[in-house]
């Protein structure tokens, strides 16, 4: 990762960043054994202008382990993770409350002193429906290297084959590099959006319900390379799916109405939960 600004730097320097990965987690985070956090959420709150749509969250997102997150149509999942990558700075009148402290800078990435695009270089993400930009697939991979400023030919060629594999797609397009990316069927354009968010090697993934637009085939492939995932990045994904959930994910969050109601090993979660809206939810009695 390339070191923050000046700016960004003082931000990362000032009180409000104080937090650390060992800090005691709050909350619905005391269940979680020690063990590393990516990223540590603390009372995070959040109003589209004078609606608030999340409220005192808190939880830790484990260092290189899969969180999902989980709830009925409205309860704030797309809200919440999309705070992880600012993208609600888009429009004016959204408003964030609280700390969602990213390790290892230790920087509170809604800090209105930290900048958007920082947040988006250390924090990558793939959305419900595929969305690669008009241009060749080793373009695409290649967007976010360009970005940064690194234009080395033999640098980029490494990181767009490193990503492609690590997306379980460069056995498909190794001989295609040059062609366009909306050639590629949906399930491939959707590797390929991983592949190009894992380009600029993240220290968080977020993924936005990455599978609902795909058939069962091409949802199988993303689920394993999700999983493989595992031992080199740190993923939070949003899904509608239980099964999903209890197939892919290390631990799981359950909201409500903007609320974190649960959050455990998914294990625990699908098997006994502490709370009785967590059960009627995953039992299929509400949502
Ligand atoms: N741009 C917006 N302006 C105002 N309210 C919004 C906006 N986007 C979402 N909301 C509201 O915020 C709440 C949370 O929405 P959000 O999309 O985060 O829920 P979700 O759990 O992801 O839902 P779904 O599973 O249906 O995608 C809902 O009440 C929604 O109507």
């Amino acid at each position: 990762m390339s070191a923050p600004s000046t700016q960004e730097a003082s931000a990362m320097d000032s009180p409000d960043n104080e937090a650390t990965a060992e800090a005691a987690p709050r909350n619905e985070a005391e269940a979680v054994p020690s063990q590393r956090g990516r990223a540590e959420v603390r009372d995070l709150s959040f109003w589209y202008g004078d609606f608030q749509a999340l409220s005192d969250i808190s939880l830790p997102v484990l260092d290189r382990q899969i969180t999902a997150l989980i709830g009925a149509s409205g309860c704030g999942k797309s809200t919440f993770l999309r705070c992880f990558n600012r993208m609600h700075d888009l429009y004016p009148g959204n408003r964030y409350q609280g700390e969602i402290n990213l390790q290892p800078e230790n920087v509170n990435i809604i800090s209105p002193g930290v900048s958007a695009m920082w947040v988006r270089l250390h924090v990558g993400m793939v959305f419900q429906k595929p969305n690669p930009f008009p241009k060749s697939i080793y373009d695409n991979v290649a967007s976010g290297l360009q970005i940064r400023g690194i234009r080395k030919r033999a640098v980029v060629d490494d990181a767009v084959e490193r990503s492609l594999k690590q997306a379980a797609l460069w056995d498909e397009v190794k001989d295609r590099l040059n062609t366009p990316a909306l050639d590629l069927s949906g399930g491939q354009q959707q590797r390929l959006c991983i592949a190009r968010a894992l380009a600029t090697e993240p220290e968080l993934l977020l993924l936005d319900e990455p599978t609902s637009a795909l058939d069962p085939i091409a949802t199988a492939k993303i689920e394993d390379l999700i999983t493989d995932l595992r031992s080199e990045i740190t993923v939070l994904i949003v899904t509608h799916n239980m099964q999903q959930a209890a197939r892919i994910s290390d631990y799981t969050a359950f909201m409500h109405l903007g609320e974190l109601v649960e959050y455990d090993e998914t294990d625990t979660i699908f098997t006994s939960p502490s709370s009785e809206r967590t059960s009627d939810y995953i039992t299929g009695r509400f949502g």
